[in-house]
């Protein structure tokens, strides 16, 4: 009697051992199949540690874009709006991105050194950045560009650069700026000889060749009685990005006891967001009154 009872029970524990061994072999097989090797295909792209990760995008054949959406020249407001609200709209839908900084069709967004966002993949940053800005191009166009319709999808490039030091971080922003503002100051003279003395664009290049800096303020000042210290901020300097608390005052219908009911109260909420400035990055100024940006536990 015990004899038979044991085999039995032996029987069953031999039986259950094997249909948990087929299916611990079958999650196996579900979890990992044979074409998972694949995977080992796909290049590590993780972005050195500890370093500041740049992403810059770029309008693709912006010349031609231009000239089809009838942008002012040499520099159009509208669309230099436009393409901040855009680069907005990335630092608050994306994570750790602490300064941005753009001019013409560009933007660059720093993001934090110790940033952990998608095991810091390079193409995560890119892809995402350069997605999300493109996407809000099209959709704030209209906001910016009342009369004048998109006329097609406009495309944005992307790349990332690592930078181990603040300096070089300040080096690469500083570039950045100092290339706007080269670009700024040519293109101001250019179109002035172009549109208020009627020379040819094959004219103008051919006089503005081989000019100095100061050759090009003293055509701008004597020719044109332009100051290009007073030219706007904006155009000279380019647009900074950073993260300041903003005061935002909203009219809110609230709960009151009944004698007041249906009164509005004003409210305001203190929040963090991405604030323009148009002002010089180049020199210390700016980063002995932001410290935080470059803070270590930034
Ligand atoms: N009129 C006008 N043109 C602008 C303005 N901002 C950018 N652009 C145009 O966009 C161009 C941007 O230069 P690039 O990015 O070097 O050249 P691109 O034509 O976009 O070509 P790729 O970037 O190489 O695809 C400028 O040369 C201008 O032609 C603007 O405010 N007004
Ligand atoms: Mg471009
Ligand atoms: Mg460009």
């Amino acid at each position: 009697m015990w004899a038979a009872s044991n085999v039995k029970v032996g029987d069953c524990l031999a039986a259950a051992s094997v249909t948990l061994r087929r299916y611990l072999k079958l999650g196996a097989i579900m979890a990992k199949s044979k074409f998972e090797y694949v995977r080992d295909f796909e290049a590590d792209d993780t972005c050195l540690a500890h370093c500041w990760v740049v992403v810059r995008l770029d309008g693709r054949n912006f010349h031609r874009f231009a000239e089809k959406h009838h942008f002012a020249k040499p520099n159009d407001s509208r669309a230099l709006h436009l393409m901040t609200k855009c680069a907005q709209t990335v630092m608050e839908e994306l994570e750790d991105i602490v300064i941005a900084y753009g001019q013409s069709d560009e933007y660059s967004f720093v993001f934090k050194r110790k940033s952990n966002w998608f095991k810091r993949r390079a193409s995560k940053f890119m892809t995402h950045v350069v997605s999300q800005f493109a996407s809000s191009f099209v959709f704030y166009w209209r906001s910016y560009f009342e009369d004048q319709p998109l006329l097609y999808p406009p495309g944005f490039d992307g790349r990332v650069v690592v930078y181990p030091s603040n300096q070089t971080l300040k080096d690469y922003l500083s570039w950045r700026q100092a290339d706007c503002h080269i670009n700024n100051l040519y293109n101001t003279v250019f179109w002035a000889l172009v549109q208020q003395s009627g020379l040819t664009p094959v004219q103008a290049q051919a006089r503005l060749q081989g000019t100095l800096a100061a050759d090009k303020n003293e055509i701008l000042f004597s020719e044109f009685n332009i100051n290009y210290n007073n030219e706007p901020m904006m155009f000279r300097k380019g647009t900074v990005l950073i993260w300041q608390k903003v005061d935002e005052v909203t009219t809110k219908e609230v709960k009151l006891p009944a004698e007041m009911e249906g009164m509005k109260m004003v409210v305001t909420r203190t929040r963090t967001k991405p604030v323009p400035l148009h002002c010089d990055i180049i020199g210390d100024a700016f980063w002995k009154e932001h410290p935080e940006i470059l803070d270590e536990d930034s």
